[in-house]
């Protein structure tokens, strides 16, 4: 069987003229359910998120008929536990996956471990938004008594952080820059025919999608990704050029509702 799926996407490589694109964030995490800011703090899927990567993301890309040759993902085990259910779900578990640090959420600084709602009421919607969704917005930088800080600086997934480039904070600018070095391998892989899914983190897909469509900063805070919700994108294989625009999979009246909840500062 592992056999024959090889020779099948050797051959499909071989004929392909266009190829696609998954991008995913991850299921919901123990801290989105608690609506906190969560970054670089390793929060495990909850109940919900385990059981969204099987029957949102794993049924919709059955469903679609993808198949993959790679996956890439992050350090973060909210984003490997999503990749490890969902080729487990697609028979698909001998697929190569590739952990990257770069592809790890923004770093969220002192904001970890907050609950969104509560800094608003603190320091007001219109500066947790910012936080949030301004491509340049820093929030401040994580400090030893953040109950987080510790946990972060020494988890072992970032052993291969060079230590120069560990961050305290980071703006949307700041996490765009260092996904691309790892965006400039997943095109190349695409390019030539792999199938790759890329399971990560909100942040992260959304400066995935600002350099893949050349969205303006203004235009990119704009767009809210749902956990679990495949996002696929087709290129030419020749030219590297986007053919067609961003499909979401699955049923238009959740990934609407999920998107609002996204983009909202929640309860
Ligand atoms: O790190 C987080 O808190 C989330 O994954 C992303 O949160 P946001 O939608 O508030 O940017």
């Amino acid at each position: 069987m592992v056999i024959f799926k090889f020779l099948r996407s050797k051959l499909s490589q071989f004929m392909m003229k266009t190829n696609r694109l998954v991008l995913l964030r991850h299921g919901e995490s123990e801290f989105n359910q608690l609506n906190k800011f969560c970054g670089w703090h390793d929060a495990p899927l909850s109940k919900g998120g385990m059981e969204d990567a099987r029957k949102i993301a794993a049924l919709n890309l059955l469903n679609a008929n993808l198949e993959f040759d790679k996956v890439y993902t992050s350090t973060l085990c909210r984003a490997q536990t999503t990749t490890d259910i969902i080729l487990r779900e697609m028979k698909s578990s001998f697929v190569p996956v590739e952990s990257h640090w770069r592809l790890n959420e923004r770093h969220y600084g002192n904001l970890t471990g907050f609950n969104k709602r509560q800094m608003s009421d603190q320091y007001g919607e219109a500066q947790v938004q910012n936080w949030r969704r301004a491509f340049d917005s820093m929030p401040p930088s994580i400090t030893p008594q953040n109950p987080y800080y510790f946990g972060i600086r020494n988890n072992p997934s970032f052993s291969d952080v060079p230590a120069d480039q560990f961050p305290f904070a980071e703006s949307m600018h700041m996490c765009s820059d260092r996904v691309l070095p790892v965006w400039d391998e997943i095109k190349k892989d695409m390019l030539n025919g792999k199938r790759v899914l890329v399971c990560t983190h909100g942040t992260v897909v959304r400066a995935l999608i600002k350099h893949i469509e050349g969205l303006s900063d203004e235009a990119i805070s704009k767009v809210n990704i749902p956990n679990c919700v495949p996002c696929v994108y087709e290129f030419d294989i020749k030219t590297g050029k986007l053919i067609s625009p961003m499909t979401y999979l699955g049923d238009p009246e959740y990934i609407k509702a999920k998107t609002e909840q996204v983009a909202s500062i929640g309860n």
